[in-house]
């Protein structure tokens, strides 16, 4: 390496060059000026023929990403089919279920206590039947004289109105609380709560028994007959007039209710296995009331007779309602669930290319935005008609369900498209919002579970049929389609299907009128704010930027001189930069170098209280041909904001660059043609291959369908990766993947590629690799490279150029920085080290005299350094190696060599050497001094 440094040395000055080649140009001019001409013709076919070969691009690159994801694809298409199939079987199964329980009567009760067991049907539980009665607080004494009591024990005789309570002599087991003695009782019987409690205060101590007794939940308790069927409050009763209040039992737990008949029934049908129990409030409260009324009117007169019953409505047509209700709410709630589970999917797709930088890299690479936008639409839309089209011929053609085979079709298709154009056009806006693919597709899920729930909320319970839905709600495409799905699936359910177009209501109207509104919307607003809202990535436009690309437009293409800022007050820059500045000034012909950049400046814009910021200040430098160009400068020095100007990522402030004669500022189109990018980390798809890579970009900078293969043949032949082609980017080990970086940049013959850090992570042996192929494509093409590593742009770079605080501080080749910047020569001195254990032999070997220990060698050395080079710094040593700076002034290396090789016995040194100072050197004092 030093001999290489050497030779550098002895090689001519950049400007010198530089002026020979303005010479060759103006002599060659007329010859130049042809050829240019037939060249921008070509590129202009380029040009146009450039949005076609990106859609080529985007278009491969998408149907190459999906053929990896068989297994996604196939859940993405039949998720709504399992859907279809589920509302099928909850058809089938309510069908089954409820259709022929209910097509017989509910079976009559008659009023007599204890008749209901005669009843064939009825399964007679228990014969207890009680109610708790009470009078009210001011309540007369004559008044409970007329009521009396019935309590069911014969040997207290019944007295007053509840004597006339007809009674079913049964003696049933009443096990009362507070471990009374066990009674046989006639039922129903009337039982007062214990002196100052009242009723509710005694059911409420019931309950609260219940609660404490273990039990095994659905199991009745029938043996805990401590809360009554009803209570009964009298407050007034005489000849005259009947006061009374009443309750039942409806407490909805079912271990609070025994099976007696009144309030709970346990019925079992001829054909039916298992007794149905259901809880009867209202029969209850009409029996308990029928049998005070009948023993009031047997207080006058005990030969009337009144004979009662209870009996339901028959439920046959109800249940055929309820049936249909139920597979109506069922497909109106599956419906546009399974028709929604797209936007996850098409929001991971935009979200992790933003993610993983994929986007910027392929913007970078020349690709449009409104062609990225375009392709992931047409692409979008290509699945879910694909999707819709398996969902309704499942429907029609295997399910036979009535919602696809009676509804008309166009009415369905058009629902359908709006909804699917509605649901990319949400995917593009919520995308916005995100920047993790992960969270995208769970904040896609919830978002399509969540409106569809909503919806059917909406639609089943609050403006259920024949309800409307708000307007206002009608504008949101999510609940618009969801209400036509409800509508079309509860019309059917009725056996009224949409067959015709005539027949919709302006509510379908609207909602199908806002799922194409609501597309072209949020089409709009997801690709406008994706543009002005901040992201992860990529450059935030100015909220007005639509107006400017017109103004722009407007202008025309010319160089704007006001464009430069003319002001180079308190640049740090050198001789040579300032050379450099005036050599790109005197430039007329732009398209002789692949890039010039001219007074280049940005200033980032003040941010939340932060003050604006100028990262790169007039910076001007030329990159010739076959040159590889390094760009080096401490962090923050403002080199990856330079090559985003340069690359189109941000637009610079001011100034103007140009890449093969194009000129980022009017011709960034032509410019990404030009130009190739290695960015710092692999912004590559695990799932293509090498290949794959390689020809998406190579259409998207506009190579023809007839070279792309040919190109990109070469490109992988350029880096050694011919044997990977058919690999996933997966698939290759980090070397490789860096490898592909480089070629994704050499493919489609650029002008000018610009590498950001490519050996960044690579070992010793991968990074010489690759210093190796740049070096060999270095011939063809110009390179930028910036690096961080001072060794890799000594051996690579044929002319380096330092950046500090946004200013090029210095440029030429590496030996002209060292010699200007770096602080002389290094010489490095080994004295033996073996010779101190072993003394005799040393002294036997040297025929010299005991010169003494370490130390003493150590200054003998430095004695005499200071004697031969006065002017020495010296650098901490180890292990008896001295490293000694000495200044360029007056420096013969000659005389240093010749003096030391006298002395070198004498002196002990066993090895010696001079370099001159490294890159690093030259790199840390301009940072220094930058820094002061
Ligand atoms: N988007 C931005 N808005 C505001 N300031 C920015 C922005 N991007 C960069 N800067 C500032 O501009 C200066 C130059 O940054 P830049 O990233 O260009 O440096 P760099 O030389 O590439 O550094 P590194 O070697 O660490 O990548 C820094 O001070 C940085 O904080």
């Amino acid at each position: 390496m030093n001999q290489q440094a050497y030779n550098k040395f002895e090689g001519e000055e950049i400007h010198t060059e530089d002026l020979n080649i303005n010479r060759q140009t103006i002599n060659s001019q007329h010859h130049q000026s042809q050829q240019q001409r037939e060249s921008i013709v070509d590129e202009s076919v380029r040009l146009k023929k450039k949005t076609a070969y990106q859609f080529r691009a985007l278009f491969y690159k998408s149907i190459a990403l999906q053929s990896k994801q068989i297994g996604t694809n196939l859940c993405q298409i039949f998720t709504p089919l399992i859907c279809l199939i589920f509302v099928f079987l909850i058809k089938k199964l309510a069908e089954n279920q409820f259709g022929t329980t209910f097509s017989l009567d509910y079976p009559f009760i008659f009023n007599v206590p204890g008749m209901y067991s005669w009843y064939p049907f009825i399964d007679n539980s228990t014969c207890l039947e009680w109610y708790a009665y009470d009078f009210e607080k001011n309540a007369t004494d004559s008044t409970r004289s007329f009521v009396g009591y019935n309590n069911g024990v014969d040997e207290e005789q019944p007295q007053g109105l509840l004597k006339n309570i007809f009674q079913n002599k049964n003696k049933c087991q009443f096990e009362p609380k507070y471990n009374e003695k066990t009674v046989s009782r006639n039922v129903p019987f009337f039982k007062m709560p214990p002196e100052n409690t009242s009723i509710n205060e005694e059911i409420y101590e019931s309950l609260q028994i219940l609660n404490e007794v273990p039990y095994q939940r659905g199991i009745d308790l029938n043996s805990l007959d401590i809360i009554p069927d009803g209570a009964v409050q009298f407050q007034e009763a005489s000849k005259e007039k009947l006061v009374y209040k009443v309750q039942i039992n409806d407490l909805r737990i079912p271990e609070y209710h025994r099976n007696n008949g009144i309030t709970k029934y346990r019925f079992k049908l001829e054909n039916m296995e298992q007794p149905v129990s259901e809880l009867r409030v209202a029969e209850g409260q009409i029996s308990l009331i029928d049998l005070i009324s009948r023993a009031y009117l047997q207080t006058f007169n005990e030969n009337v007779w009144l004979v009662s019953g209870i009996q339901y409505m028959p439920l046959v047509g109800e249940d055929k309602a309820f049936i249909m209700r139920i597979i109506s709410i069922t497909g109106a709630s599956l419906y546009p669930l399974a028709l929604s589970l797209l936007l996850p999917i098409f929001m991971y797709v935009i979200v992790l290319e933003k993610e993983e930088k994929l986007l910027e890299m392929m913007k970078m690479n020349g690709m449009r935005m409104k062609d990225y936008w375009l392709m992931t639409f047409l692409f979008s839309l290509t699945l879910t008609l694909l999707t819709y089209t398996l969902f309704y011929l499942f429907g029609y053609f295997i399910l036979g369900l009535s919602f696809f085979t009676e509804t008309s079709l166009s009415l369905l298709f058009v629902c359908f498209f709006g909804w699917g154009l509605s649901q990319i056009a949400l995917s593009f806006f919520f995308q916005v919002f995100l920047s993790k693919a992960r969270s995208a597709t769970i904040i896609g899920y919830l978002l399509s579970i969540w409106t569809s729930l909503i919806a059917v909320t909406i639609n089943a319970a609050v403006y259920p049929d024949p309800y409307q839905l708000p307007f206002t709600m009608r504008l949101y495409p999510p609940l618009g389609f969801s209400r036509l799905m409800y509508i079309f699936s509860f019309a059917c359910s009725n056996g009224q299907c949409f067959r015709r177009w005539d027949s919709i209501t302006d509510e379908i109207k609207d909602c199908i009128i806002f799922l194409y509104v609501g597309f072209v919307v949020f089409t709009l607003l997801g690709v406008y704010l994706h543009e002005v809202i901040p992201q992860e990535f990529g450059t935030q436009q100015h909220w007005l930027f639509c107006l400017r690309k017109l103004r722009k437009r407007n202008k025309g293409n010319d160089f704007d001189s006001s464009m430069v800022n003319q002001n180079y007050e308190g640049l740090q820059e050198d001789e040579d930069s300032k050379q450099e500045r005036e050599f790109v000034r005197n430039i007329e012909d732009h398209s002789q170098y692949p890039l010039v950049i001219r007074d280049l400046r940005k200033v980032y814009k003040p941010v939340g209280g932060r003050p604006e910021h100028v990262a790169v200040k007039n910076l001007s430098l030329h990159v010739k041909k076959g040159e590889i160009f390094g760009l080096l400068g401490p962090n923050g020095a403002g080199k990856t904001t330079l090559i985003s100007m340069i690359t189109g990522v941000y637009a610079p402030t001011k100034g103007n660059a140009w890449i093969a004669g194009y000129d980022i500022v009017n011709n960034i189109e032509m410019v990404h043609l030009n130009m190739g990018v290695c960015p710092q980390f692999d912004l590559l798809w695990p799932d293509l291959t090498v290949e794959e890579h390689l020809l998406f970009y190579a259409r998207l900078k506009g190579v023809a369908p007839s070279e792309e293969k040919a190109k990109v043949e070469r490109a992988m032949k350029e880096v050694y990766l011919e044997q990977k082609a058919s690999y996933k980017t997966a698939e290759l080990s980090g070397g490789m993947k860096r490898r592909l970086s480089v070629a994704i940049s050499l493919v489609g013959d650029p002008s000018i590629i610009f590498l950001d850090e490519p050996s960044t992570g690579l070992d010793p042996k991968n990074r010489r690799k690759l210093w190796d192929i740049l070096s060999e494509c270095r011939g063809k093409r110009a390179m930028v490279l910036t690096t961080h590593s001072m060794e890799e742009a000594d051996v690579l770079c044929s002319r380096i150029g330092i950046i500090t605080n946004g200013s090029l501080r210095c440029i030429g080749q590496s030996v002209t920085l060292k010699k200007n910047y770096g602080k002389g020569y290094h010489l490095y001195i080994n004295c033996e080290k073996k010779k101190q254990q072993d003394r005799s032999a040393f002294d036997e070997e040297s025929h010299q005299s005991d010169s003494g220990t370490q130390e003493e060698i150590k200054d003998n050395l430095f004695k005499y350094i200071d004697q031969i080079i006065p002017k020495n710094e010296k650098k901490p040593s180890f292990n008896m190696n001295f490293i000694f700076q000495i200044p360029n002034d007056n420096l013969k290396v000659s005389q240093i060599f010749d003096l030391l090789e006298k002395e070198k016995t004498r002196l002990k040194i066993s090895d010696w050497g001079i370099s001159q100072s490294s890159l690093e050197d030259v790199f840390m004092s301009i940072v220094e001094t930058a820094e002061q």
